[in-house]
């Protein structure tokens, strides 16, 4: 009997979802743009699944065009890989795309939807990135960063040198990822703090979760998947961990300063920490909610402008004409015998701005950047769904020969003339994003990565190791939450012969 209701139920079901499917019309006939074949269950994995996706997804979106549909487990995916697609989306439908893509993993760490990177558009996310503009881009903020830079960058110089005269090589991923995690932890905590390590160390796993897919984000409506996968639980082992440390130090400062710190010397913590005291936000600062956005600070902050580094030194030493024509800018501009080189310095330096915003075409730090449909859309003749993710390839973008002649080449040259920047008005290059959602680091981030570039090319000279040669240096990426070097760079400093400019500790 019990047979008999269950075939009636199945039968109802199917006509009264058939005629659904009729009569709604509209999604059915959807034109969804073309992408590779797809599986069962896993749809398009099997196509991207690799060390470098960002490489896969521009192999397939030559063969696809530049708006391509992939399935990737359950989520439907859209990538775009042009700057008319690009443009079309974060310029002419910037609103219809300003949701972030959801998953498992980044809702844990983005405290579900409270801080800035991960949060869906909305009251929320305009109130936190406000308060991240404001606090780390007011003015006072950059007269602070300024002092913290040039004294980072002095202790780099120091270091470098004291190797130099001992002969030894310089790790420079090593030197560049430890200047960026200081800076950025000076920004936001006023200096070193006791977890530094251990919290670093926590990030460290973080980003490696976050950028990669477990099965839950795949498959999150499958209660088995959910059971099964070991995903989810350490994803909530890690960002506990890191919930505990910003709890801790949230502690110790209320109990050594009641919170308050003077206002010249705040840091991101000290604001955030008077905000939380003022009370006057529309949606309250749980330590919780700092967390995810300190969380966000030093995910946007530290590998993205280490990366910036390492490949331009990679792409300088490789490109000894390059490297030349931008230390002879930067020694004829500055003079002799300065000492540590600050940004107040940098007016005038116009081919090493070139040298680094072709870094930025090449080897832009995140490659790949995800938004979400908040409605259905068309782009280039083709439907975007609501609820759809949508990757933009911005490694595809800034090798679109459209407008990058050559564009495996490395050559600052082609912004002479021009006046093309990354600031989001030109969707060929746009390496910091555009529109609502573009990256609020940008100034800080390139201020960075100015001032640290400066100093090295003015106080030494910079050689491959012995027995490498430019053929031969190894230029794998190594995938996270950007593209690094899969092998440290490892080179010889040679100070420059006015170099005893160099202030001592
Ligand atoms: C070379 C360095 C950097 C690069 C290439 C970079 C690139 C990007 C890109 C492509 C996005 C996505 C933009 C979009 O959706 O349109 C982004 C977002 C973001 N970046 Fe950066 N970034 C860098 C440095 C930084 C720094 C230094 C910080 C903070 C100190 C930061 C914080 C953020 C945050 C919070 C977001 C999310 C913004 C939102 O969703 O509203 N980034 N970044």
């Amino acid at each position: 009997m019990e047979g008999v209701y269950i075939l009636c139920f199945t039968a109802l079901s199917t006509l009264v979802a058939l005629c659904f499917v009729k009569f709604s019309g509209g999604k059915s006939k959807a034109k969804l743009p073309p992408g590779p074949w797809t599986l069962p269950m896993i749809g398009s994995l099997h196509h991207v699944i690799s060390k470098v996706p960002h490489r896969k997804m521009f192999e397939l979106s030559r063969r696809y065009g530049p708006v391509m549909f992939l399935k990737l487990g359950e989520t439907p995916t859209v990538v775009v890989s042009s700057a008319e697609a690009a443009s079309l989306m974060l310029k002419t439908n910037d609103l219809a795309f300003s949701d972030r893509t959801r998953s498992v993993t980044f809702d844990i760490f983005g405290c579900d939807g409270k801080d800035i990177a991960f949060a869906p558009y909305g009251d929320h996310w305009r109130q936190m990135r406000k308060v991240c503009v404001v606090e780390l881009l007011s003015a006072k903020q950059v007269r602070r960063m300024e002092d913290i830079r040039a004294d980072e960058v002095g202790n780099l110089l120091h270091s470098i040198t004291a190797g130099a005269l001992d002969g030894a090589m310089v790790n420079f991923s090593k030197k560049v990822s430890a200047l960026s995690n200081d800076v950025v932890s000076r920004a936001v905590f006023g200096g070193k703090f006791k977890q530094q390590d251990e919290y670093i160390s926590e990030l460290d796993k973080a980003f490696t979760l976050v950028s990669g897919s477990s099965l839950v984000d795949l498959f999150p409506s499958s209660q088995l998947v959910r059971w099964f996968s070991n995903g989810e639980r350490e994803v909530r082992k890690v960002y506990d961990g890191i919930q505990r440390i910003i709890a801790e130090i949230v502690d110790e400062r209320k109990a050594t300063s009641h919170g308050v710190s003077s206002t010249d010397e705040e840091d991101l913590l000290g604001a955030l920490l008077r905000l939380q005291r003022e009370d006057t936000l529309q949606f309250p600062l749980t330590t919780d909610v700092m967390g995810a956005v300190l969380f966000d600070i030093f995910a946007g902050g530290t590998d993205t402008s280490a990366s910036a580094l390492e490949w331009t030194m990679t792409e300088l030493v490789t490109n000894p004409r390059v490297m030349a024509k931008a230390q002879q800018e930067i020694r004829q501009v500055l003079g002799e015998h300065r000492t540590v080189i600050t940004n107040s310095d940098l007016d005038g330096l116009h081919y090493m701005q070139n040298v680094i915003k072709e870094v930025l075409r090449l080897h832009p730090p995140v490659p790949l950047f995800a938004r979400s449909a908040r409605e259905d859309c068309n782009i280039m003749g083709y439907d975007i769904l609501k609820g759809t993710d949508v990757f933009v390839s911005l490694f595809a973008i800034s090798r679109e020969e459209r407008y990058w002649e050559n564009p495996e080449d490395f050559k600052p040259e082609r912004f002479e003339n021009n006046t093309i920047d990354y600031h989001g008005s030109y969707a060929q290059y746009i390496p910091f994003g555009a529109g609502r959602r573009q990256c609020p680091g940008m100034v800080f981030a390139t201020s960075t990565v100015d001032i640290v570039l400066a100093n090295l090319l003015y106080h030494y000279d910079w050689m491959l190791p012995d027995g490498a040669t430019i053929a031969t240096l190894d230029k794998s990426e190594k995938f996270r939450l950007t593209v690094s070097r899969k092998y440290d760079l490892e080179l010889k400093a040679i100070p420059h012969v006015w170099s005893n400019g160099i202030p001592s500790k």
